[in-house]
């Protein structure tokens, strides 16, 4: 922080191809991971590797080009806790993941809000939150029913209608499971079953650890691939398709949280 004036009132997390919104920021002042003390370094193709500070249509922001991934073998706590710790300081959150469809409603390319999750390596104990709790920060047992910030989905849906996104903008819940090998197909049904419209293998672990400290949560998935649900399909999940979807979709996603980012001063939503 010593080494930017930049204050930023607002995080962002970028998802998998999705890295083109911190080239968005201008004035930018740039740390690659692989210089910061103490900080993992992306092993993801499609996640650069750089904490990006500057502006975004005037309003100070960070950015995390290149999050952390359960599967890259960090422990989660390191992953969610105390590596993106500068992005927690905002009041602000703003996370972005690539995701494999599960509602048969979705379309490769659709954007959507989240408005819930379901934690699955949660279930099996893999909780950021696991282990001693440091009251400065946060409540031993946070709520997790307002994860994720309503009046901002509002505003993203807004923008997204006035932006003519209203065709491919969805809500829906995203599931979280570890990765890195993607769902089998009897997986697949299972999640739909269980009320998962997208399944990725991120954020949710960030969402805790921001709820916890306080922030203001605004997630969206990017729909990069129809899930597999059914035994006669020859799709394959891979990741090529998902950076080529990130790609395809990119500018719209990006003025999509531009645009977001300008409403929440605008609004001056920062109670
Ligand atoms: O960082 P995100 O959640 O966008 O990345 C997704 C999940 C895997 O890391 C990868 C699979 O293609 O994309
Ligand atoms: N499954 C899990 N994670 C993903 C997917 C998927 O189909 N697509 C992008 N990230």
């Amino acid at each position: 922080m010593a080494q930017t004036d930049i204050r930023p009132r607002i995080g962002i997390v970028c998802g998998s191809g999705l890295g083109g919104l911190a080239n968005l920021l201008k004035d930018q002042v740039v740390f690659n991971y692989r210089d910061i003390p103490n900080f993992p370094q992306s092993t993801v193709h499609g996640h650069a590797g750089r904490l990006v500070f500057g502006t975004l249509k005037g309003r100070p922001c960070v950015c995390m080009q290149g999050r952390f991934h359960l599967y890259e073998g960090y422990p989660i706590q390191k992953v969610s806790r105390k590596m993106p710790s500068m992005l927690y300081h905002q009041r602000h959150l703003i996370l972005t993941n690539a995701a494999g469809g599960l509602n048969q409603d979705f379309k490769v390319g659709d954007i959507m809000i989240m408005k819930d999750h379901i934690n699955m390596p949660g279930f099996a104990g893999n909780n950021p939150l696991s282990g001693p709790n440091d009251e400065r920060f946060g409540t031993r047992f946070p709520c997790m029913s307002d994860a994720y910030d309503r009046e901002l989905q509002q505003l993203a849906m807004e923008v997204g209608q006035e932006l003519g996104y209203g065709d491919f903008l969805r809500e829906g819940v995203y599931c979280v499971l570890s990765g890195p090998s993607f769902e089998t197909i009897a997986e697949c049904r299972m999640l739909h079953r269980l009320g998962a419209d997208a399944v990725g293998m991120s954020t949710v672990h960030e969402v805790i650890v921001a709820r916890h400290c306080g922030m203001r949560v605004f997630a969206l998935s990017l729909i990069t691939n129809q899930a597999v649900m059914d035994y006669d399909s020859e799709e394959k999940a891979n990741h090529e398709e998902v950076l080529q979807t990130g790609k395809q979709r990119s500018e719209q996603l990006e003025r999509l949280v531009s645009t977001l980012v300008t409403r929440i001063e605008h609004n001056n939503i920062y109670a």
